[in-house]
């Protein structure tokens, strides 16, 4: 008797195991690891992942497996190890990690399909009674006709059937026509003699199946050899050819003709840079690079080449790009390169396209996947470089359960495949960065951009000045003169406004002054109803002052203004200027964000103003000014990474003026100017903001000095989470070593969201063996309130969200 290993969907402490299950005859030999199952778990029926085949069990009575999900399996060995491995690094249940690596039309229960590709005739003898003349049946009649699955699996192998899942999703599938020979070769090569000399278009047609066998689209038939339906209709006919219907993809970027690019000449630069990364290729070594590269330095082109390279030994790549770069500008240069070789994933397709895009993957049609954060998990199976654009991104991180990095995770996969993971960025991250420093990654290093244009110049203008001389709008003089000149002049303007919301800190106008946690060095966040200011990692508190502590001014008051009221302003100020605004609101719906890029690329406006979505990938050759509104905004949230997040954006949008023929000008508002991550990102100096910024960490100990877990507790009784809270800060404090520091617990930066109060503790730990373990015991403690009593507690290694 053969036993099947398999972890059910039941995400809870008791059932993160794999639960033996006997595999019935009729499953005997054809289920594998990494297939889906229902199986019998106490009254219920479950799905779960198959995750070994064994011979033996301790258990003397076992439930047989119910049905088979998949035919193929949908997890690799690898994938498998993968899930094991973020279940441990990020406190999450099995099932929850296998669930993330499979697209989202797959966790639900949908219909399936079987299609017949072949003949009839060509199925073996068990399959033959299932068609009966249709081409599409019902999964569930394999069964229902007692049809070995084994067969079916067989068949699916030999490319005669396939399943396919019914996704209820707007869009009807397309069906195209395609055209496959009906006799074989010979045969082929006999009746070639009996056409009349006459009969030039249909010889045409026979040859080029005699040369190419393989189906083919009718379309493309037409279209390669000059022919008609007619013809064909003739051949088939006589016999020779057939025709049949297959599913298009729903490739959303189907309609576009990408005209293919080749590669260019690199610079010396960049060939220095290529060379480890080639020769780790080459020699089949696992090696992280981190690729540290000034904005328009080619580093897209060095991830081209080196794909190049990898494809031609027969292996794949996943290109990961942060969400919001991934426009089709972006796509369009790997399209261009690699043409169909490339799938694409990210969060505008539907679930049907993103299943077909997996599912491309899964059957090895495509050999490049560039994708966002998700596309990690893309199972191919000879993987031969990763590479992580824009490696800085927070949205790498994943906010839902389980909480892993995509960095890490590549890495995981890179050693799996002694393949080269390449980090690239303009700003890498403080922990990359020392990393790289330190001799774990490698470091290149591209400092000039190509054709050695320089940097846009970057103008700072205080504020407070503006203020002093009695301008009390959001612009300032300097920068509506500058908006002036390029309307008259015809040219494009992109403004920068931080995201809305969270406008949580005070700010004193006249001065500048912050206040700020002497503990902690994060900005105070203001309370409104108590008219107190708290900070959010130790419990640090003090009253809301009247006047600024430094200037005595009263103009100190919290900051922040939305993109509406900024387009409001400026609509005002500048009433001939065509305005497009993009910030959450007005890219909600599919293809908005698309839709409006576009509309500004052709020029149809003359003001871009967005907010963090706009700061990445774009690239447009009339823009000469980009503007940031209050550089402040996002320097003083209360998060340690404000000066880091603040300088990678200052340096990501400068990056977007002036990238073609026209020079470009930035310019940046604050009432901080003297702050030295304003003051290095206008000199685009990194090397010293690393320094400098590491100083800061190493005092107050942060990352990369320091690790942090973040577990965040929240109920809809403000009383009883403090209680758990505390408790839990007290379990921390008893249980871990002294050298790690408990802070906390302190009410979350946004104390309520949807009803649920929040309250947070953090640890700062270097070496703690019994911090996992601590935790656990604290899930564990609480498991039954989680359960029933709608408690959350939520537990984030290296969070990059502190809110
Ligand atoms: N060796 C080269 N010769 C000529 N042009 C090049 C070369 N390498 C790159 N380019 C071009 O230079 C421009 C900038 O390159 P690329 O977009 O690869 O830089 P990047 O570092 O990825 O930029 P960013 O970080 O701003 O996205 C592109 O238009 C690209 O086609
Ligand atoms: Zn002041
Ligand atoms: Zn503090």
């Amino acid at each position: 008797m053969k036993i099947a290993r398999v972890i059910v969907d039941v995400p809870a402490f008791q059932t993160d195991r794999p639960f033996d299950y006997e595999i019935p005859e009729k499953f005997e030999h054809m289920i594998e690891k990494g297939m889906r199952v229902i199986v019998p778990f106490g009254p219920r029926k479950v799905m779960g992942f198959v995750l070994e085949v064994a011979d033996q069990t301790d258990l003397k009575h076992l439930k047989p497996i119910d049905d088979v999900m998949d035919l193929t399996p949908v997890l690799t060995g690898e994938l498998i190890e993968l899930g094991k491995w973020i279940r441990e690094q990020t406190l999450s249940f099995h099932i929850t990690a296998y669930q993330v690596m499979l697209p989202q039309a797959l966790k639900a229960k949908y219909e399936k399909e079987l299609e017949c590709l072949a003949l009839e005739e060509e199925l073996s003898d068990e399959l033959k009674p299932l068609f009966a003349g249709r081409s599409v049946i019902p999964f569930a009649e394999i069964q229902e006709k007692q049809i070995p699955y084994r067969k079916v699996q067989e068949a699916i192998k030999d490319g005669l059937v396939e399943v396919h899942y019914i996704v209820k999703s707007k869009e009807t599938r397309k069906k195209s026509t395609w055209v496959k020979p009906a006799k074989d070769l010979h045969q082929l090569e006999e009746a070639l003699e009996d056409f009349s000399p006459a009969a030039k278009k249909q010889r045409a047609i026979v040859e080029f199946f005699i040369e190419h066998k393989d189906a083919i689209p009718l379309k493309q038939l037409l279209d390669t050899l000059h022919t008609t339906r007619q013809t064909v209709q003739q051949l088939m006919k006589k016999g020779l050819l057939q025709t049949f219907k297959k599913d298009e993809y729903r490739d959303p970027y189907n309609n576009r003709e990408f005209i293919q690019t080749k590669p260019k000449e690199l610079t010396g630069e960049q060939k220095q840079a290529i060379k480890p990364i080639e020769e780790s290729i080459v020699n089949e070594k696992h090696d992280v690079f981190l690729l540290h590269g000034v904005t328009g330095s080619g580093k897209t082109e060095i991830y081209l080449q080196t794909i190049e390279k990898v494809l031609k030994k027969g292996k794949e790549a996943i290109v990961l790009v942060p969400e919001i770069a991934l426009t089709p500008q972006m796509v369009q240069r790997f399209k261009s390169r690699f043409g169909a070789d490339v799938a694409v994933m990210h969060s505008g397709l539907s679930p049907g396209e993103k299943l077909d895009e997996w599912r491309k993957i899964q059957r090895q049609e495509v050999k490049v996947v560039v994708g966002a954060r998700s596309a990690i998990f893309a199972p191919f199976q000879n993987l031969g470089i990763i590479i992580i654009d824009e490696e800085h991104e927070s949205s790498y991180k994943q906010e839902d359960n389980p909480k892993y990095h995509a960095r890490d995770v590549a890495v995981f996969r890179g050693q799996y495949h002694r393949c080269p993971v390449v980090l690239g960025s303009a700003t890498p991250a403080l922990e990359t960065y020392a990393r790289a420093k330190k001799g774990v990654y490698r470091l290149l290093t591209l400092s000039r951009r190509i054709n050695n244009q320089s940097m846009p110049e970057v103008e700072i203008v205080d504020m407070r000045e503006e203020l002093h001389r009695g301008n009390r709008s959001m612009f300032s003089r300097s920068l509506q003169e500058k908006i002036q000149e390029r309307l008259s002049r015809k040219e494009q303007i992109v403004l920068f406004l931080n995201r809305r919301g969270y406008s949580t800190f005070v700010i004193c106008r006249d001065c500048g002054h912050t206040l700020q946690c002497p503990h902690c060095d994060i900005s105070l966040t203001y309370h409104r109803k108590q008219e107190r200011l708290k900070c959010h990692y130790c419990s640090y508190e003090i009253p809301m002052p009247g006047r600024c502590p430094e200037c005595y001014s009263d103009t100190i008051r919290y900051f922040g203004t939305g993109t509406q009221k900024v387009e409001e302003a400026l609509q005002l100020t500048f009433p001939e200027a065509r305005i497009i605004r993009m910030d959450v609101d007005t890219t909600r719906n599919k293809g908005a964000h698309e839709r409006l890029l576009a509309e500004f690329g052709h020029r149809r406006a003359d003001i871009l103003l967005g907010t963090q979505m706009i700061a990445k990938g774009l690239d447009f050759e009339h823009v000469t000014l980009v503007g940031v509104l209050a550089a402040d905004s996002m320097l003083h949230l209360p998060d340690f990474r404000s000066a880091e997040k603040t300088f990678q954006l200052l340096t990501q949008v400068s990056g977007r003026a002036g990238r073609h023929e026209l020079p470009g000008e930035v310019l940046i508002q604050t009432y901080t100017p003297e702050h030295y991550t304003v003051e290095l990102a206008s000199k685009y100096d990194y090397e010293q903001f690393f320094y400098k910024e590491m100083q800061i960490r190493k005092k107050f100990q942060y990352p990369p000095y320091y690790y942090l877990a973040l577990i965040t507790v929240s109920h809809p009784n403000q009383i009883y989470t403090i209680e758990v809270a505390q408790r839990m800060a007290k379990m921390l404090n008893s249980r871990l070593s002294g050298q790690s520091k408990v802070l906390g617990p302190t009410p979350s930066p946004l104390l309520r969201i949807k009803d649920r109060y929040r309250y947070q503790c953090m640890v700062k730990y270097k070496v703690e063996s019994k911090l996992q373990m601590t935790i656990k015991r604290i899930l564990q403690v609480y498991e039954e309130d989680m359960q029933k009593n709608d408690l959350q507690i939520v537990v984030d290694f290296q969070p990059y969200h502190l809110m």
